[in-house]
């Protein structure tokens, strides 16, 4: 399976933060989601990926280019959607279209229109006059008129109601299609990745804690819950995160196999969703 992307061994310090050692790739006709916390680390790993920071050490490799000495044509193949909008508020979406489309060699005017149509975006609508789902789709609609290979987005379904957020989700499913392209994407709303997402990266603290398919992280985590008597000292190793009541508990374990030998037909074991995990990795953690 080829790599879009791949980060290695990258380090990069702030006063109060620090990214350590952040490895993982994002693979070709896939789509990737990205999730930890609030402060993890998300926005600072795709701040580094596009080149908008420097980093301290390690490598990124995008389309298995260096993506510092080869950024620019690195850049002519990705779609970059963030929360910030980078387009001038004053224009219209035809003004700013004119402006935008030259910077790509690749830029097809044919499919904007199509793009623009089935979103139904309003051309003469300026910027600055756009709900924040249209500005979104606009981000889209650009990006996908350059035929990016890679899209990359930082939490672009934040604020965007349900109706609309399930559009965008149905927009990315398409892109992946035809198996040529990749979609990363940053978000808090872990029900949108249950819905869609191949692999998921998992980030927590500037730490990188999967990198795995879906279906795989979902195999292999369980939500155990039971009565608080099958808790001692050695049944506690096996979660990752605890949450005990007067009568009973309920916890994570990456091992769920195990946990059905140990606790065999005392306890419930259901699969996680990747809420569960997320909050029971961090709680755990925490309290470490
Ligand atoms: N330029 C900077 N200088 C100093 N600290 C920074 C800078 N940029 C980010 N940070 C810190 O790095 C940490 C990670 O921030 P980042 O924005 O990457 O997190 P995030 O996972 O995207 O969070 P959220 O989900 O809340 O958007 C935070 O503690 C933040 O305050």
């Amino acid at each position: 399976m080829e790599n879009i992307v791949e980060m290695k061994g990258v380090n990069k310090r702030y006063k109060d933060f620090a990214l350590q050692d952040v490895s993982f790739s994002i693979k070709k006709g896939y789509i990737t989601g990205f999730i930890g916390p609030n402060g993890a680390g998300k926005s600072t790993t795709i701040k580094l990926l596009m080149n908008l920071i420097k980093r301290d050490s390690g490598d990124i490799f995008v389309f298995g280019l260096d993506n510092i000495a080869r950024e620019k044509e690195i850049k002519e193949r990705i779609g970059f959607v963030y929360d910030e909008s980078y387009f001038y508020e004053e224009l219209t979406i035809r003004e700013m279209k004119r402006i935008i489309a030259p910077l790509y060699r690749r830029w097809d005017d044919l499919a904007f229109q199509r793009y623009i149509d089935s979103f139904e975006l309003p051309t003469r609508r300026k910027i600055k006059h756009l709900s924040k789902g249209m500005k979104m789709k606009f981000s889209l609609a650009v990006a996908l008129s350059h035929h990016a290979d890679l899209i990359i987005m930082d939490e672009p379904t934040s604020g965007l109601d349900p109706v609309f957020r399930r559009e965008i989700l149905d927009i990315l499913a398409d892109i992946i299609q035809d198996e040529e392209k990749a979609v990363f994407f940053s978000t808090h709303i872990t029900t949108d990745l249950d819905r869609i997402a191949d692999y998921i990266t998992f980030i927590d603290r500037g730490r990188i804690v999967f990198n795995s398919p879906k279906d795989e992280i979902l195999e292999q985590y369980g939500i155990v819950r039971g009565a608080k008597e099958l808790l001692d000292a050695d049944t506690r190793k096996e979660f990752i995160g605890l949450r005990e009541t007067a009568v009973g508990f309920e916890g994570l374990t990456s091992n769920v196999q195990m946990a059905e030998e140990l606790f065999g037909d005392e306890a419930l074991i259901e699969t996680p969703s990747l809420e569960d995990i997320m909050f029971y990795t961090v709680r755990g953690r925490r309290h470490a």
